[in-house]
């Protein structure tokens, strides 16, 4: 179990650095000399006196018996001894992933919940599937009757129900150069396996993005996308270049790299480019779409409905190729559209193999007059193509911005054609109104998320700082709040079930629970839904978990814009959100110390739902101020375009003035204030200690951006540091040759330019795969805080990319950064 793993602490790539420097005590370090409060869980922490015994006892180390892993001594280890096993308790909190239901024979239907939890010792993601009946019996309206234990699926990439529910397609890729295993589940056994080799493709892609996986109606064929197959690599033996049909002997050789390819960045490293396959259910064969060639990469696929004729088609998103690839990750931006293509089988050749139809054409692009669309999906009568488009993000290069909704009437006799009209359904939101719908911000859509009126989509998307279920009229467009309008929680729907919705649903302090929706038309009001509460073995944790989390609380702040008076767009003077998450009994007069917390992006959100790792910190006994400041998502576009070319000003203020707010209002003691952000959030992170140097205790910095001139030439996204520094006029500045002009003017915006006027305690936390902010700014500004006699701490996470997610690096981190807030603010 998971719990009683012991994980060496020294497993990674420590530099301590700092930790022994011997300087004056500075108004940081005085506050180190407050005796701790006590926890309920073992506290152990030193006081003013253990400061200097610190470093005594990192002097005296070398000659005593005992040997402490890399960055640890005699009162660090109590501390992470302690730590660790809450932080266990809380990493064993299982995520509900995904939900599919299935109607049964007799009454009811049957659900299937894909769960995962972190394997701390594989160091990977458990996934389980754990199955339920759905009664509706009861008299309190439904009944959701469990499997006695969850079944593990190791190694699956993919679970595609077929569209009558009675199969199950599971896709497991290769580790290595092996064949990818597509299996066909029956209800009782696997019908079918099929092997496709690393000459046909490489591994199916199952990213959430190019990821796209889909049965025909008549479940005979399933589309996918996965990676083309590898190119011929040059050949050299002792004789030199061997030619394709050489007869040299086959001894003495070794394969060259041939040309570099362009790939998509960030979590995309050594991934070939996405294509479009197919494999027949029936007979294992896969076939190649024809016609797209290199020009594009394609993802998302979808059947388009069946037509009179032999021919069927496929709809899916195609984002251009030969061009410069920037990174692809975290980036809307992205110019990509929706294209319609001749399966490679028709109907008559289904049922044999070897038989290939004719010809592919190419592609044809539905989409030509918008810049962005993805998430295509056909409404059940299959005469609606409904998709979103994030041209907003694409045409001002704000790497995410508003979404929007849009049909195309499919009505194609045969070939669809390019003229296809394009119709609004929800627009871009440049500015609601108070409690007004803030705009579109969907991330996913279910793959069928209708309701049995053939125009309602339901769909997950974000509202200020929560997580909210919406129902789109299709036709009119008329969008409601559907989950509770009274509740900060967040929610997401996890599957239809007819025309109720299975969601989860969580708060910072509310571990993830089912909630199960029904339409209520009420005789003289009108239509509105009610949600059930679900009990689940999935949302059970420890005692320990469970007690801490109920004496925690949490509230969503407004925070009033600070300087009203530059030229703003009304929708950028509005008030921007924080979460506060507290003890519920804290007394007025002492305030636990507080960690403020800084989402990345910037255009991204920090949400009300649960996340572990935060209510990890929480339980340590700090209050959590997450700021959602102006430039994230959730509050319309006009918000969302006030940041691009005042990042290091504007947001900075924005925290400063939630931090004052909470300050003022008694919640906070100034005294005693953390900070922690990863990626943008570790540039405010930054920009904060130096910016306003007396203000912070601590500090946690992951995968920052210190330093935009460094950045520049190195991440897989420079577009982004020219978007951000220099707002509209970025796009058109652009160039890979930065000029001595514009890297000054990164340097200005950048953390690393108020480097010397910072005293805090910094903590640094780096992922050496990182292409999206390469470690190197992270370090140049760890080491000149070194340089300054800044207490600065270093870990590295060799197999990390920007994330720093991989099970054991997300426990060492925040089990590194409760040790960090627990040394210097407490
Ligand atoms: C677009 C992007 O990746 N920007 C980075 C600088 C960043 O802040 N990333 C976010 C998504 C993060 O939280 O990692």
């Amino acid at each position: 179990m998971t719990n009683n793993i012991f994980l060496p602490l020294a497993a990674k790539h420590t530099y301590f650095i700092g930790s022994v420097l011997l300087r004056p005590f500075s108004s940081v370090e005085n506050r180190l000399l407050k005796q701790p409060k006590s926890l309920s869980y073992r506290p152990i922490w030193l006081n003013s006196r253990s400061f200097s015994v610190f470093s005594t006892m990192n002097n005296v180390r070398a000659g005593s018996s005992k040997e402490f892993p890399l960055g640890l001594d005699a009162r660090t280890e109590e501390e992470y001894s302690s730590q660790s096993s809450l932080l266990q308790d809380f990493t064993s909190i299982p995520t509900i992933d995904k939900a599919w239901t299935f109607t049964s024979d007799g009454e009811g239907s049957q659900g299937m919940f894909s769960i995962s939890q972190p394997n701390l010792l594989a160091n990977k993601k458990r996934r389980y599937i754990l199955s339920c009946h759905i009664s509706k019996e009861s008299t309190d309206g439904v009944d959701f009757l469990w499997a006695a234990f969850p079944i593990e699926m190791s190694n699956v990439s993919l679970m595609i129900p077929s569209p009558s529910g009675s199969k199950l397609l599971v896709v497991r890729n290769p580790e290595n150069d092996s064949p990818t295993k597509f299996e066909i589940w029956g209800q009782s056994l696997v019908e079918k396996e099929f092997l496709v080799p690393t000459s046909v493709h490489g591994s199916v892609y199952s990213d959430g993005w190019f990821e796209g996986i889909s049965w025909n109606n008549d479940e005979t064929l399933i589309a996918y996308v996965a990676e083309e197959p590898a190119p011929s690599k040059p050949t050299f033996t002792t004789f030199g270049y061997k030619k394709e049909n050489s007869t040299d002997k086959e001894c003495g050789k070794w394969k060259g790299q041939g040309d570099w390819e362009e790939e998509w960045g960030e979590t995309y490293a050594g991934k070939r480019q996405p294509a479009l396959f197919i494999i027949n259910v029936n007979s294992g064969e896969v076939r190649p779409v024809e016609g797209i060639g290199k020009s594009l990469s394609v993802g998302q696929v979808v059947w388009a409905p069946s037509t009179e004729g032999l021919q069927q088609y496929l709809v899916f998103v195609g984002w251009p190729s030969d061009t410069r690839k920037l990174g692809i990750k975290y980036c809307y931006n992205r110019p990509c559209a929706l294209y319609a293509v001749r399966a490679p089988f028709s109907k008559s050749d289904i049922h044999q193999s070897g038989t290939h139809a004719a010809d592919n054409v190419s592609p044809t692009k539905l989409t030509q007059s918008l810049s962005s669309a993805y998430f295509p999906r056909f409404s059940p009568d299959g005469k609606l193509l409904l998709f979103l488009s994030a041209r907003s993000s694409v045409d001002s290069w704000a790497h995410s911005a508003t979404g929007s909704l849009h049909r195309i009437d499919w009505s194609f006799n045969g070939k669809p054609t390019p003229d296809a009209k394009i119709i609004d359904v929800v627009p871009v939101v440049m500015c609601p109104e108070d409690g007004c719908f803030p705009g579109l911000y969907c991330y996913s859509v279910p793959s069928r998320p209708w309701i049995s009126d053939g125009s309602t989509m339901i769909l997950s998307s974000i509202w200020g700082s929560a997580q909210v279920i919406i129902s789109v009229n299709v036709i009119s467009g008329n969008v409601s709040r559907i989950s509770l309008g009274d509740s900060s929680f967040s929610w997401n729907v996890l599957a239809l079930d007819g025309d109720n919705i299975i969601a989860v649903c969580s708060s910072p302090v509310d571990v993830p629970a089912i909630k199960y929706g029904s339409f209520v038309r009420k005789a003289s009001a009108e239509a509105s839904w009610s949600w059930l509460d679900v009990s689940s073995p999935i949302s059970r944790c420890s005692e320990k978990v469970t007690s801490l989390l109920s004496s925690r609380q949490f509230s969503i702040m407004r925070i009033p814009v600070r300087d009203i008076s530059e030229n703003l767009t009304k929708g950028a003077g509005k008030p921007y959100e924080a979460i506060f998450v507290s003890s519920k009994s804290q007394s007025r007069n002492v305030c636990d110390p507080l960690i403020v917390v800084l989402h990345g992006g910037p255009h991204s959100v920090s949400l009300s739902s649960f996340s572990t790792s935060l209510a990890f910190l929480s339980s340590l006994g700090y209050s959590l101020l997450i700021v959602n400041y102006r430039g994230s998502l959730g509050f319309g576009e006009e918000a969302v375009q006030s940041l691009p070319g005042k990042i290091g000003s504007q947001d900075v203020n924005d925290v400063l003035a939630a931090i004052d707010h909470v300050i003022e209002k008694g919640l906070a003691d100034p005294s005693k204030i953390a900070v922690l952000g990863g990626s943008h959030g570790g540039f405010l992170t930054t920009h904060l200690i130096g910016q306003a140097p007396d203000k912070f205790a601590a500090a946690v910095a992951r995968n920052p951006v210190c330093n935009l001139a460094l950045m520049v030439g190195t991440s897989d996204i420079p577009d982004w540091c020219y978007a951000e520094t220099f707002g509209y006029k970025g796009k058109s500045s652009f160039t890979e040759a930065t000029s001595v002009e514009h890297l000054e003017a990164f340097y200005r915006k950048s953390p690393i330019s108020h480097v010397s006027k910072v005293r805090t305690p910094t903590l640094v936390l780096l992922g050496a795969k990182d292409l999206r902010v390469p470690m190197s700014t992270g370090l140049q500004y760890a080491r000149a805080l070194k340089e300054k006699g800044v207490e600065v701490k270093v870990i590295v996470f060799p197999e990390d990319t920007h994330a720093i997610d991989r099970p054991q690096s997300d426990f060492e981190s925040f089990l590194n950064i409760g040790v960090w807030f627990k040394k210097y603010c407490k």
